[in-house]
């Protein structure tokens, strides 16, 4: 009976012999080529990659903000580029959740009103919106602090404040591209305890790009990008 519902005839994420290329002709140059990976619901997995090779790229292709010469990118069976730029957009806040390195929080704004962002956009902060807010900054420890400006805030506290704006409409999507990168190590594992446990919690997929082997080692799979292809990652002995 499970293979006739239609809501598990799809992986969350397909994709597909992907190739990103820049230029034309003579000054043609290949990025990354024959890339194709399968992402489950609520799984987590890693993304590593020598420098270079591609991997925000990749991120930034699974979200539709980059484009691609070659493949396909399908989010529960939908194909990215039969999207239109606005259509993408639409698509992209009601789907995904995004954390980047530089945490990307709006500096004029404050807590809980860059935490409100995704719900406001998706014409979803009424009453229940507003206590969603509240429970998700409560949720990744910033009790308290919601009226504070960015500039106000330690790196730690933006990328929590971050990670609650992530989540905050229960996207079925994360990825995060290094989002402890800029932080110490003490904090950085703090983060990522709390990245794992928010999105494990709510059975949200994560795609981690990542240098950090310690990340890495937490997730159900590690893939490794390169230029030819991407390869699943066996676990050290
Ligand atoms: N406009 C462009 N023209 C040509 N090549 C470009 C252009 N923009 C980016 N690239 C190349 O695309 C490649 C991928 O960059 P990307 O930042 O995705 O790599 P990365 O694996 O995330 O790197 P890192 O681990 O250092 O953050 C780089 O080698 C970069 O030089």
């Amino acid at each position: 009976m499970a293979a006739t519902d239609s809501s598990h005839a799809h992986p969350l994420l397909q994709v597909s012999d992907l190739a990103k290329r820049y230029g034309e002709g003579e000054a043609r140059s290949t990025v990354f080529e024959q890339v194709s990976c399968e992402i489950e619901a609520g799984e987590f997995v890693a993304i590593v990659g020598d420098s270079g090779v591609g991997k925000s790229t990749f991120l930034n292709c699974l979200a539709g903000l980059d484009s691609w010469q070659q493949g396909q990118v399908l989010h529960q069976g939908v194909d990215l580029s039969t999207l239109d730029e606005a259509q993408r957009a639409i698509w992209r806040r009601a789907h995904l959740g995004f954390v980047f390195q530089a945490f990307h929080v709006l500096p004029h704004l404050d807590v809980a009103q860059n935490v409100a962002l995704p719900l406001m956009l998706l014409g979803r902060l009424n009453a229940d919106g507003q206590q969603r807010v509240q429970q998700v900054i409560d949720a990744v420890g910033l009790q308290g602090l919601d009226q504070r400006l960015p500039q106000q805030l330690s790196g730690g506290q933006l990328q929590r404040v971050a990670i609650a704006r992530a989540l905050v409409h229960s996207p079925p999507l994360l990825l995060a591209d290094e989002p402890t990168g800029n932080l110490d190590p003490s904090t950085a594992q703090q983060i990522m305890n709390l990245l794992l446990q928010q999105t494990r919690d709510r059975g949200t997929a994560l795609v981690l790009v990542t240098h950090s082997a310690e990340a890495a080692r937490r997730a159900d799979r590690v893939l490794r990008l390169t230029a030819g292809g991407m390869q699943a990652e066996t676990a050290a002995p």
